[in-house]
């Protein structure tokens, strides 16, 4: 048994995105008022600073800021989950004792990005981040980024620690998913990382997730979930059909996060544009958006047993 409670990391959990003024600089503010509209919806939790956050794009302090506006809005009510990964251990366990130092729940970290690294390698930097605080530890799981395939050896050696609670799989193959969650074990969590497979993740093995379209459609993500523990699997498929329909025009615009955060702003959130290199949505395809965030709602009332008029 862990000495840590598990419960607080299942279900859904928003990859939430950073906000940024006109400026592009971070928006405390505008960061607040996202997290609190997070919070009314329904979701366990927030994971911050991961890929849709752009943390990967940020400077140290700029991290530090995000997650300190998320948890001072929100932090009494949702888990918030850290996402420290850097290409530096250095930054990493520096954004790790800053987390615990502000009340974050847990921190989570993808392999260090950029070089080619052996999982020697990996597996000091993510122990470094793991000695750094008495936070949980969530390893981040995402190949096609960063080019690192983390073995089963690897994951049972690192489960094997109290601190180390989880991992989100964001790889593909929800046969690895299965074998991670029987490598683990009943006390390790693995979190389902690409929503388009929500329902397949959860249904072989995945104890919630972790995603980042969760954003513009948690009820969405939160009907698939709430049908799922109901043992209503074909209301739960129609739910994960539809929210795929969504993901796949979502995937169609110039990029993925802005036009989440443009669809964001169309509902009083203004989180500013995506960092380069991930691009902004150019004014040519803002009707599309509206159209795409107009169906989403609705799907959301009828999820949420509104009757349209
Ligand atoms: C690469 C990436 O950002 N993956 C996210 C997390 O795993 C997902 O939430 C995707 O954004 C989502 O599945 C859409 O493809
Ligand atoms: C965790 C995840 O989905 C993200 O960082 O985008």
């Amino acid at each position: 048994m862990r000495t840590y409670d598990l419960e607080r990391f299942k279900g859904i959990t928003i990859a939430m995105y950073s906000s940024y003024n006109e400026a592009g600089d971070v928006d405390q503010k505008a960061a607040r008022q996202l997290a609190r509209y997070y919070a009314k919806s329904g979701v366990k939790g927030l994971y911050v600073g991961g890929s849709s956050g752009e943390g990967m794009l940020q400077s140290v302090e700029e991290r530090k800021q995000m997650l300190e506006a998320v948890v001072a809005e929100v932090g009494q009510e949702l888990t918030i989950i850290a996402h420290v990964g850097a290409a530096a251990t250095r930054d990493s366990v520096e954004l790790a004792r800053h987390a615990k130092a502000v009340g974050a729940h847990a921190v989570s970290a993808v392999p260090a990005i950029y070089y080619r690294l052996s999982p020697q390698s990996v597996e000091t930097h993510w122990q470094e981040i793991v000695d750094s605080t008495d936070l949980p530890f969530i390893i981040y799981h995402i190949p096609q980024t960063t080019g690192f395939q983390l073995s089963k050896s690897l994951l049972v050696k690192m489960a094997e620690q109290d601190k180390v609670i989880g991992v989100k799989i964001s790889a593909e193959s929800t046969f690895e998913l299965q074998q991670f969650k029987a490598a683990g074990g009943k006390d390790f969590l693995v979190l389902n990382g690409p929503d388009e497979q929500y329902l397949a993740g959860r249904s072989i093995g995945a104890d919630g997730g972790i995603g980042g379209t969760y954003g513009v459609m948690p009820e969405l993500f939160l009907k698939i979930e709430s049908c799922y523990v109901q043992g209503q699997v074909a209301e739960a498929q129609k739910w994960q059909f539809i929210v795929n329909e969504l993901i796949v025009e979502l995937l169609s615009l110039p990029s993925l996060y802005g036009a989440c955060k443009a669809i964001l702003k169309l509902r009083g959130y203004d989180t500013g544009e995506p960092r380069l290199p991930l691009l902004p949505i150019p004014a040519s395809e803002l009707k599309r958006v509206e159209d795409l965030n107009q169906r989403i709602l609705s799907y959301i009332s009828q999820a949420e047993g509104v009757v349209q008029e």
